[in-house]
């Protein structure tokens, strides 16, 4: 009978990696205590009967905690030891030589780099997959074939739903952003999980391997308990909603969280004005060296790609990373991303690096992300009347990214993937000035901190962040939307300037307006 393996936390060996003093068999047991589930004898250099020997001594551990053993492509070392069987990549012996040296009953796992060879192991019979690398890595040069977590998700959703095959993704991984990886990996269209992670370096580097092993094997199981608990029903009549908003924005000054915000040059002033009006502190840092020393301080950070450099966009990179990390909500304003090839890339790389809580852009940049090419943009604009169907577009792609998409526009259509809602208004005089969008992003982000800091959620351990951000994202679009409509209105105002002032002001009165009779909102 072939072993049933569970592969949540799969450890790789590299003796070379140890710390020095750490022996291989004390860090092998301490990181079996400490839950590895399937263990694999990575060796590169030795010669046979050292292999077998190493192997034997491996075994007998692995025997003792009832954990698997698979080997690195040796078979031949797998049929001396008699363990659960082989992993093989791409230029070792074929699965269907190994299938056939090993017999029915042994445990083969194949890499796979690319949906090409996801599909092909698949179909040759391979019972379970190795995808990366996610990242790049110290461990072994992966430079050409780095996927990132929305490349494993592809090759997720290319496997076959009814097939048995379990799959694992390697490369890069560690305690500090395995929650975002497999919340970016998880393929929700056919509801196939990821069984687990594969590390080498975050447990074998480690002096205290059982404890690294443990903070792995915790977050991967408070993930899987975060996605079998069945939620709470959500809020979605449009008197809860609407309640829920004013909650929101009404509780800012309250609150008053620290917005961080890396900006565009043409909009910042205006951004940290919104932010202040609406009752919360800006932090426009956009350096590096300020990343991790300020994100455990922060409410939300909002990324704007509007006039990304490249020391701004390692800087993106290192605050979003510790925005996971620290479960802070992460609002992303792709500007402009389907406009350069630069764009794009950039778009890309940020993407693959963190999991936004929220994506907000126009219809162009929605479309870009989302890979339609129905709408297109002129510079920083969406050219033309946008989708035929923009519910099916902001839920598509909230779905794919697990977060809330906000496609601003004449209408806004907000969606978390579940539940979408259309707002309807707004003022034309929010065309005539820059960065209109840019501010709204402002208001999102200062909502999203507050749901976040308000609202509890008995898995957090499993999220990225807590808090309802569909409904905050409502809630950020219309308090700007509602204080421009009251700011149109006003006597001081005579074209776009003096609107951008009246407005700005008006954000800081939205305590006074009874939102729920301005607003223009539908939830589907
Ligand atoms: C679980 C897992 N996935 C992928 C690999 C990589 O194997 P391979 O492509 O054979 O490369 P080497 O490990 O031999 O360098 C793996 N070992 N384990
Ligand atoms: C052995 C291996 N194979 C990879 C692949 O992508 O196929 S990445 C990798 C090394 C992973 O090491 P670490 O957990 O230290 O990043």
């Amino acid at each position: 009978m072939r072993s049933e393996i569970d592969y949540s936390v799969y450890l790789v060996t590299a003796r070379d990696l140890l710390p020095v003093g750490k022996h291989y068999l004390e860090s092998l047991e301490e990181s079996l205590q400490g839950g590895v589930t399937v263990v694999q004898l990575r060796e590169k250099t030795i010669d046979t009967g050292e292999f077998i020997q190493i192997a034997q001594s491996t075994k007998a551990i692995c025997d003792k905690y009832n954990t698997p053993l698979l080997i690195n492509d040796r078979i031949d070392v797998a049929l001396a030891i008699d363990c659960a069987g082989v992993h093989v990549g791409q230029s070792d012996a074929p699965l269907a030589v190994a299938r056939r040296l090993l017999g029915p009953n042994k445990v083969i796992g194949v890499s796979a780099g690319n949906i090409d060879q996801a599909i092909a192991a698949q179909k040759g019979g391979a019972d379970y997959l190795g995808i990366g690398a996610i990242y790049g890595t110290q461990t072994k040069d992966v430079s050409n074939k780095i996927m990132g977590p929305a490349g494993a998700r592809a090759v997720l959703a290319a496997l076959d739903p009814h097939s048995p095959i379990k799959t694992v993704v390697i490369g890069g991984i560690k305690s500090d952003n395995v929650l975002r990886v497999l919340h970016g990996v998880h393929f929700r269209d056919t509801k196939r999980y990821l069984d687990g992670v594969a590390v080498v370096s975050d447990i074998v580097s480690s002096p205290r391997p059982r404890k690294a092993t443990e903070n792995l094997a915790r977050l991967v199981q408070a993930f899987r308990n975060n996605e079998n608990t069945k939620p709470e029903p959500a809020i979605n009549d449009i008197d809860s909603v609407l309640n829920k908003v004013s909650e929101i924005i009404n509780a800012i000054p309250d609150q008053s969280p620290l917005i961080q915000q890396m900006a565009n040059i043409v909009t910042a002033n205006d951004q940290a004005n919104a932010t202040l009006a609406l009752g919360a502190s800006p932090v426009m840092a956009a350096v590096v060296g300020d990343q991790k020393d300020l994100n455990p301080h922060i409410g939300a950070l909002l990324i704007n790609m509007g006039t990304v450099s490249d020391e701004q966009k390692r800087a993106m990179l290192a605050g979003g990373r510790y925005s996971n990390i620290n479960k802070k909500p992460l609002i992303f304003d792709p500007v402009a991303v389907g406009a350069t090839s630069f764009r794009r890339e950039t778009g890309k790389e940020l993407l693959s690096h963190w999991h936004p809580t929220v994506i907000k852009g126009n219809a162009a940049e929605i479309g870009a992300l989302s890979g339609l090419n129905e709408v297109t943009t002129k510079g920083v604009d969406s050219v033309g009347p946008g989708f035929k169907d923009p519910y099916l577009v902001v839920r598509s792609l909230a779905n794919r990214e697990r977060c809330v998409v906000v496609m601003t526009g004449k209408d806004d259509y907000i969606s978390d993937g579940e539940r979408t809602a259309k707002i309807s208004n707004g003022h034309q005089l929010l065309g005539q000035i820059t960065g209109s969008g840019c501010v709204t992003g402002t208001a999102i982000a200062t909502c999203c901190a507050v749901a976040s800091m308000t609202e509890g959620d008995m898995n957090k351990d499993g999220k990225l962040t807590t808090g309802d951000h569909f409904i905050a994202s409502i809630a950020g679009v219309l308090a700007l939307e509602i204080s421009a409509e009251i700011a149109s209105t006003r006597n001081d105002v005579r074209g776009p300037n003096t609107f951008r002032s009246a407005w700005i002001d008006e954000m800081s009165n939205l305590d006074k307006i009874d939102l729920s009779k301005m607003s223009r909102v539908i939830v589907a």
